[in-house]
C-alpha cells in the first residue's frame, strides 16, 4: 500500500462539529442518484479507470468455511488479477489489487502465499461481524492479527454506542483499538445497515476519525443493507468537512454487495467529483469485494476485442 504522509493521527473528541448536524435524506439519494448521470466516463478511459479499480480492491474472503487452499487461491488472483493476455493488450507489465482481507485465523496463510508480492495482508478483527465481545478480547484480536503478519486492521464498532448517542464511549474503543493495531492502519467499519439514520453514519463516521482511523468503511458484508450511494455521499462528506477542519485525510472503503464493473465507477465517480482524484488511489480508496473482478475482467475483455464499437456500429446501421 502506498503510504500517504502523516497518517491521520485523530483529534480530541469535540461532539460540537457535528451534534445539531442533520442529513437529509431525500438530499443524500437525490445526489446520489445523479452522480452516475450526471458524469459519464468517456469510452476511451473506462478501461483505465477500471484498472484504477482493481489497485483500490480489497480482494476479500470471510466465510465460515474459508481454508488454507482458498485463501491461497485468493492470493494468487489478488497477484495476477486479470489474464495476461488481457494486460498485454492493454500495455500493462503489472497489476495487483490492493490488499487482501480474511479472518485473523488466515493471515498467516495469507502473509505467507503473498510474500515478496508488496500486497498487504487485512484483518478483520473484533467480533467481526457484530462486535459483541468483550472488549480486552477484540483488543486481543487485534494484536493477534498483527502479530500473524496483518498491515491493515478492520475493526467493526459498536452499534449500541451510535443507536444510544453515546459518542465518548465510542470514541474511547477506538482509540484503544487504534493503540492496539500499532503500525497496522486501522479501518472502521461503521456498518451502516445497523446504524438507522444518515445523520447517525455522518456523526459515527466523524467519531471514528476523530479516534485516529486510517480509513472509514460502511459496511461488514454481513449486515441486511450494505454499501449504497447515500451512505458512501453521507460518509466522504464527512471525510471532507473532517479534512477541511484538520488537513487530514482519512480513506473511504465501500464495501458489501458490489459486484459489477458499473459498481467500480460509480464509487470511482464519487470520489473523483466529491473529493478529487487524490482519493481515487489506493491509500485513500478501497474497494472490499470478494466477487467484483470477474466482471471487471470481462469488460476489460470486451474493451480490447473491440465489441463494444461492434456492438455500437451495429446499433447505428
Ligand atoms: O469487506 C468486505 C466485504 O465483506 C465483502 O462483501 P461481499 O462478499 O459482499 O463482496
Amino acid at each position: 500500500m502506498t503510504d500517504h504522509f502523516p497518517r491521520p493521527e485523530g483529534t480530541p473528541l469535540t461532539l460540537d462539529w457535528f451534534e445539531t448536524h442533520a442529513v437529509n435524506l431525500s438530499a443524500a439519494q437525490r445526489r446520489a442518484a445523479s452522480l452516475p448521470t450526471r458524469r459519464s466516463v468517456k469510452k476511451d478511459w473506462q478501461a483505465a479507470w477500471l484498472l484504477r479499480a482493481i489497485t483500490c480492491i480489497d480482494l476479500t474472503t470471510l466465510a465460515g468455511d474459508d481454508t488454507e487452499g482458498r485463501v491461497q487461491r485468493l492470493c494468487a488472483k489478488a497477484k495476477a488479477p486479470v489474464r495476461a493476455d488481457i494486460l498485454e493488450a492493454l500495455g500493462i507489465e503489472r497489476l495487483t489489487v490492493g490488499a487482501v482481507c480474511v479472518y485473523p485465523t488466515m493471515v498467516g496463510h495469507a502473509v505467507k502465499a503473498l510474500e515478496g508480492s508488496g500486497i498487504p495482508v487485512a484483518s478483520v478483527a473484533t467480533g467481526f461481524p457484530a462486535g459483541l465481545t468483550p472488549l480486552p478480547l477484540r483488543l486481543g484480536e487485534i494484536r493477534y492479527a498483527v502479530e500473524q503478519g496483518a498491515k491493515e486492521i478492520d475493526i467493526v464498532i459498536t452499534r449500541e454506542h451510535v443507536l444510544r448517542g453515546n459518542w465518548s464511549a465510542l470514541y474511547d474503543e477506538m482509540r484503544q483499538m487504534r493503540e492496539a493495531c500499532g503500525d497496522a492502519h486501522m479501518k472502521a467499519i461503521l456498518a451502516t445497515g445497523d446504524l438507522k439514520t444518515l445523520s447517525n453514519v455522518y456523526k459515527a463516521s466523524v467519531v471514528a476519525m476523530q479516534a485516529g482511523s486510517d480509513f472509514i468503511k460502511t459496511s461488514t458484508g454481513k449486515e441486511d443493507v450494505n454499501a449504497t450511494l447515500p451512505v458512501s455521499l453521507t460518509m466522504v462528506r464527512a471525510l471532507r468537512d473532517y479534512k477541511d477542519r484538520t488537513g487530514q485525510m482519512v480513506g473511504f472503503k465501500p464495501a458489501g454487495g458490489l459486484k459489477t464493473a458499473k459498481d467500480a465507477m460509480n464509487w470511482l465517480i464519487l470520489m473523483k467529483e466529491e473529493l478529487g482524484t487524490r482519493f481515487m488511489m489506493p491509500d485513500l480508496f478501497r474497494i472490499g469485494a470478494s466477487s467484483m473482478l470477474g466482471d471487471i475482467e470481462r469488460q476489460l475483455e470486451h474493451h480490447i476485442t473491440g465489441r463494444y464499437s461492434a456492438a455500437n456500429r451495429h446499433a447505428l446501421a
